[in-house]
């Protein structure tokens, strides 16, 4: 029976068709356990789509993605593609999606499974109960702003350039995300930027302030400088709750939190687009936070959780699939807490296994939950 729920994977490069190929198989336990299907195309998307197709992403693929109700995104780019002219390389294909499917609120979540806090690279106490969301803005700012470019100098030098501005309405419509996500959670919000160096980081500063005063009561707020953003989530990172930013902090602040929790390869993320108010439905793309790891490529090594944790953000923000994206985490926790783990989380006295067996272990404990 055809399903009316239209979802659109894109593997990618390096590890990305290994951790997608993994959650495939999950997405497959949905289908036959919980009766739960999905209409699946596949595409592809940057260096893979580049050798086919000349192009990071074709005009097709771009197309797809808009129909269809969600992306599942795995990971591109890698050394192959190091040499290709800036508007040819991997990236440029999700750049593109995002900006085209205008999916200018990404949402990563940085949470530290109890059994994973001695992976941490900070001290137990300090990330023990860890939750935090950071909320990047991603169609704007030094991502996408012109002009930029290389241009050559009277001496003989070239000048490289990048332009980084936001408008009011970027800077409320994450905001005001950025408040509905604190309203579920424990209802704090920081505000990160540099007013002290950046003009739009000025603005960025005045329009938030201003939209808590207006739209934000009974949420605590903050602003707070990127650099001491960057200190302070090492130092005290469960003072933290919604932590909102620019593309270019919310890229690197995000990586960061990855480590608190122990591998880059466990975060997820979530990039949804405005919602459409006659339909309800909203553009969305699932991707993890880390990329195509050409170190570990084709080894069976990739930690595929990150992935398969972007496939519960998809359940719970695209298809209001609550439940089932519970417990595909709760089966995540579990195995976590047997003691699986892939080469990134390895810890002694640990069981270290490939990808796919780690899949096994989340398939065996999702049959003894149901
Ligand atoms: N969203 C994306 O597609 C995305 C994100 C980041 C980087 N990239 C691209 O990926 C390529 C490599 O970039 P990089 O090396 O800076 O970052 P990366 O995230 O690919 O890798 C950084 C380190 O983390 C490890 N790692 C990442 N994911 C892992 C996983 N699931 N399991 C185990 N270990 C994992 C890698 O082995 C590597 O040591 C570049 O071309 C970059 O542009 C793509
Ligand atoms: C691959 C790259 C374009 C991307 C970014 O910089 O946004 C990545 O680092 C990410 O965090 O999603
Ligand atoms: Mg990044």
């Amino acid at each position: 029976m055809a399903s009316n729920k239209k979802l659109l994977v894109l593997p990618g490069d390096g590890i990305g068709p290994e951790v997608v190929g993994e959650t495939l198989r999950i997405v497959d336990w949905m289908a036959k356990k919980r009766s739960v299907s999905f209409d699946i195309e596949e595409g592809l998307v940057g260096g893979a789509a580049y050798d086919a197709h000349g192009t990071a992403l074709t005009d097709e693929t771009m197309t797809d993605a808009t129909h269809a109700d969600a992306v599942l995104f795995g990971a591109v780019g890698g050394p192959k593609y190091d040499d290709l002219p800036f508007e040819l390389k991997p990236e440029r294909g999700l750049l593109r999606l995002r900006k085209e499917m205008d999916l200018f609120a990404n949402l990563r979540p940085a949470m530290v499974f109890p059994s994973m806090v001695e992976n941490s690279s900070l001290k137990p106490e300090l990330v023990s109960g860890l939750d935090i969301m950071i909320l990047r803005e991603l169609t704007g700012g030094v991502y996408f702003c012109e002009p930029r470019g290389i241009e050559d100098l009277p001496d003989g030098s070239k000048r490289g350039f990048d332009t980084q501005a936001y408008t009011t309405p970027e800077i409320e419509r994450i905001g005001r995300v950025a408040f509905d996500l604190a309203r579920k959670r424990r209802g704090k919000v920081t505000s990160v930027e540099k007013a002290n160096v950046m003009m739009s980081g000025v603005l960025w500063r005045q329009v938030m302030t201003a939209l808590h005063a207006s739209e934000g009561e009974g949420l605590e707020y903050e602003n707070m400088f990127a650099d001491n953003c960057a200190m302070q989530l090492v130092r005290t990172p469960k003072q933290f709750d919604v932590i909102v930013t620019d593309n270019l902090f919310g890229d690197i602040l995000s990586d960061c939190a990855a480590m608190l929790t122990g591998s880059l390869g466990m975060l997820p993320s979530a990039s949804l687009g405005a919602e459409d108010p006659t339909t309800g439905k909203r553009h969305a793309l699932y991707e993890p936070v880390h990329g195509s790891a050409p170190d570990i490529a084709g080894k069976g090594m990739a930690n595929p959780i990150a992935e398969m944790l972007s496939f519960a953000m998809l359940l719970r923000y695209s298809f209001d699939m609550g439940e089932d994206a519970d417990l595909l985490e709760k089966a995540i926790d579990n195995v976590l807490a047997g003691g699986m783990r892939t080469a990134d989380i390895m810890a002694t006295g640990k069981a270290k296994v490939s990808t796919a067996t780690m899949t096994d272990s989340i398939l065996k404990e999702l049959d003894k939950l149901v």
